[in-house]
Parts: C-alpha cells; sequence; structure tokens
C-alpha cells in the first residue's frame, strides 16, 4: 500500500489563481500546475467545465468565486465529488462596481464622455459646445430613489447597505434567504411581496441570483411589463438571467432606460442603452486573494482532514482529529449507511474513535476517527457498500504539512 502519510496531492488550475492562495499549498505534499495529467483537485474560476471529461482521479473542484454555473455539480454529486466556493469573499468587489454602474447611468456618463470625445476644434470652440450641449445629459440623484435588489445573499445585502447609506430606499426580493443573511440584513431593507411588486416600484434593479434552472430568465418580457419607465437595469449576476432579446423590447419600449450588465454578447454590443463590462465583478486584487486563500484552506482541509466547509452540493461536515487515522465517505443519503460503515470497521477489528455525518439533499457525508492504522482491504469493502461513493484513508500526513 502507498504510504498515505508521504502522499502527494496533484492540483490543476484553470484560469489565473492568485499566488498569494497559491502558496499556501506546502511544496512537500503539493503540485500545482496547468498541465497535470491525473490531478487529485481541480482549482478553477469561469473556465467552462461543462462539456469536460473530467479525470477519473479528481476527488474535489474548487471554485474561487461565487457562481458554480460552469461545473458540472451534477455529474459531481455522482462521483462524491464535493464542489467548493467562496462565498462572500469577492462580494464587496461587486458591490462597488454595482455603486459605480449606478452612478454611471443616474449621470449619463458614458454617453456625455462619448460626446466630449466626439468635440473638435479650440477650446472656445469646445467650452461652446459643452455649455450648448450638456442638458441632454441632465441626471438624477440617488438619494429616495428605490432600488431593487433580487437575490439578498452575500453580495445583495452589501449593495443593500451601500444603498441605504447613499440615501435610497430599498426594496428587497428573495423567497429564499438564509436565516444567516436574514439577521445580517438592514431593518431598513423594505421586503417585496413579491418580484412583481419590487419591479413595480423600482427606479434601479440590481440582479443578485445564482444561475438555476429557477433563475434562468427571470427577467423576460412579462417581467419587463412591470417595470416603471426608465428603469435603470443592473446585471452583475449572470447573462442568462435576463432574456437579452427582452431586455432589447424593453428598452425600445420605454421600460428601460440604461441596461448595465458584466456579461457581453454580440447582440448587446453597439447599442446606447447598453453598458456592458468585461466580466469584471470579482476583478480586483483584493477579491482575487480573498477567493484563492479561502478556497485554497477549505480545499486543503478536505484534502488532508476530510473536513468540508462552503460547498454547493454537501453539507459542511467538520470534525475535530481525535486520532491520527480518519476514514471520509462521501456516501448517497440513503438507509443503514453508518450501521453497515460501522459493520465493516467492527469486522476488521478497528475501533471507532469519534464519527459524524450528516445529509444535504441526495448528498451524505460520514467521518470516522479510528484507533489505529487501517488497510487498504478494509478501504475497499467500505468502498464495496451500496450507495457509498467516495471513500479516502486519511492518516495524517507526515511533518510540516497540516
Ligand atoms: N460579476 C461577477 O464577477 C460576479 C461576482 C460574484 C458573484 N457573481 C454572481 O452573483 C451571484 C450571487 O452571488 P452571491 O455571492 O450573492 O451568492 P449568494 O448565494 O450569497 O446569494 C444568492 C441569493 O440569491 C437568492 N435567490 C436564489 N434564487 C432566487 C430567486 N429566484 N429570487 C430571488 N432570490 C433568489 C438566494 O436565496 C441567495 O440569498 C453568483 O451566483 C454569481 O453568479 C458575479
Ligand atoms: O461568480 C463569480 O465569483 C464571478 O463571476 C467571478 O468570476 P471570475 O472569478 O471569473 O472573475
Amino acid at each position: 500500500m502507498v504510504d498515505q502519510t508521504q502522499r502527494i496531492f496533484n492540483i490543476l488550475t484553470f484560469n489565473q489563481i492568485s499566488a498569494v492562495g497559491l502558496k499556501r499549498f506546502p511544496s512537500d505534499h503539493y503540485h500545482i500546475g496547468s498541465d497535470l495529467t491525473h490531478p487529485d483537485a481541480i482549482l478553477v474560476r469561469s473556465h467552462n467545465m461543462l462539456n469536460m471529461d473530467i479525470p477519473k482521479s479528481v476527488i474535489a473542484i474548487g471554485r474561487a468565486g461565487a457562481g458554480t454555473n460552469n461545473i458540472p455539480v451534477n455529474e459531481m454529486n455522482c462521483r462524491g465529488v464535493p464542489v467548493f466556493n467562496t462565498p462572500g469573499a469577492n462580494a464587496n468587489a461587486v458591490k462597488e462596481l454595482v455603486l459605480a454602474s449606478m452612478l454611471i447611468a443616474a449621470r449619463n456618463l458614458i454617453p456625455a464622455f462619448r460626446f466630449v470625445e466626439s468635440l473638435q476644434g479650440d477650446d472656445k470652440v469646445l467650452h461652446k459646445q459643452v455649455e450648448d450641449h450638456k442638458k441632454k445629459f441632465l441626471g438624477v440623484e440617488l438619494p429616495k430613489r428605490t432600488l431593487g435588489i433580487i437575490g439578498l445573499g452575500k453580495i445583495g445585502r452589501l449593495v443593500a447597505d451601500a444603498a441605504i447609506k447613499l440615501g435610497m430606499k430599498v426594496l428587497g426580493y428573495d423567497p429564499k434567504i438564509t436565516v444567516e443573511s436574514a439577521w445580517s440584513l438592514s431593518s431598513e431593507v423594505q421586503k417585496a411581496h413579491s418580484i412583481e411588486d419590487l419591479l413595480r416600484h423600482s427606479d434601479f434593479i440590481s440582479l443578485h441570483v445564482p444561475l438555476m434552472d429557477s433563475t434562468y430568465h427571470l427577467i423576460n418580457d412579462e417581467m419587463i411589463s412591470y417595470l416603471k419607465r426608465d428603469t435603470i437595469l443592473l446585471n452583475f449576476s449572470r447573462d442568462a438571467i435576463a432574456d437579452e432579446d427582452a431586455v432589447l423590447a424593453g428598452i425600445t419600449n420605454g421600460k428601460i432606460k440604461y441596461y448595465v450588465c458584466d456579461f457581453p454578447s454580440q447582440k448587446l454590443q453597439h447599442h446606447e442603452a447598453i453598458i456592458t463590462l468585461p466580466h469584471l465583478g470579482a476583478s480586483t486584487q483584493e477579491a482575487e486573494e480573498n477567493c484563492a486563500i479561502m478556497v485554497v484552506n477549505q480545499l486543503m482541509d478536505y484534502l488532508q482532514h476530510g473536513n468540508i466547509i462552503n460547498t454547493v452540493n454537501f453539507p459542511d461536515v467538520v470534525m475535530e482529529r481525535g486520532s491520527p487515522y480518519r476514514v471520509a465517505i462521501a456516501n448517497a443519503n440513503v438507509p443503514n449507511l453508518l450501521g453497515q460503515i460501522s459493520t465493516c470497521m467492527a469486522n476488521a477489528g478497528l475501533n471507532i474513535h469519534n464519527m459524524t455525518n450528516k445529509s444535504r439533499g441526495e448528498m451524505a457525508y460520514t467521518l470516522v476517527d479510528i484507533d489505529s492504522p487501517v488497510s487498504e482491504n478494509v478501504i475497499d469493502d467500505l468502498s464495496r457498500i451500496t450507495g457509498a461513493l467516495l471513500v479516502r484513508y486519511l492518516p495524517i500526513l507526515a511533518e510540516n504539512s497540516d
């Protein structure tokens, strides 16, 4: 049997992951590279992995960021592979870009800038043109205007706080809000009774929901029909949350004054009322570092100790080491798995020191600390239990690597 205390983990990287995070991997137990052939884990940002042949060696995927719609999470469920992300690590960066975008749109800064760039002549001519035409760019101020926020998670609630500080009224809509988010939400955020209610009463609308089946084209012709005239719509979530054809029609019929979004497409290019940015929401030095540090810490804790924190498909499961010998089992959430695990260990003469088991939807996860080393045969027997998807033996790594 390979000495698991000496093992090396291969981490395959897609996209540019901040070196501040990558350097946390101790070099005596981790190899990092963008061209490794038998990776144990993948670190990714927005690289599209949906149609990729993900090597069978992969036991974890870490998304340095929030959205995981580029990762085949269902396929990973079948393999018992956790998909980690970094909730909140880039939220401030997105919030700041949303604030900038609201101000840019409210004051017509893009057309105003384009106008100035188009001017020709000496300073006297320029000044005259400026004073004659500035009325075309008359803007509005934010205080007392209503911002509707759809999705009050890590980003939505920061945007809400900032808007309130700027004197705006904030309406929020999030039927799936978590208890943690509800606790951290400013009491000044008014709850919209329905999405229609929010759309009808907002001057600005900002989308902060993940892309899932239930949010695909959340903003469509019908939803846009509820808007006030001249609404400013901001989408820093994902392209497909707003139906581009519906947005274009909404601009034509006067419901939408500006559509500001982080996801360019040919349909959205070269339109006076559309401002698209090159997916810049999380592109700050701070956010990139925060995401990389968080995801690397989570990944190392999982690879070395089996602990799971912040995945989109497994429950959080953390157990302090009670012994140097640990077995981690990702399994389907079916009856009698724990009984079979205990029986298998008892049959091998192993004494269980401590164990924990949690489930989330179809997935469950079990950590078992054992008083003595565990043989490869026992790991094979555990792997044969119906419903066991991924079984790992995790003795503490040798020296300097915890
Ligand atoms: N532009 C960027 O660079 C950038 C950066 C970070 C995140 N994002 C996108 O923003 C999304 C949100 O990020 P987050 O960190 O706030 O995530 P989050 O998980 O903390 O919050 C998402 C919120 O949306 C809510 N929600 C889900 N379905 C909803 C629905 N139908 N209507 C209303 N609310 C609904 C959830 O209950 C949750 O509170 C990410 O999934 C990602 O797609 C983009
Ligand atoms: O979901 C996210 O975290 C953002 O879309 C950021 O994506 P990026 O890491 O590719 O910038």
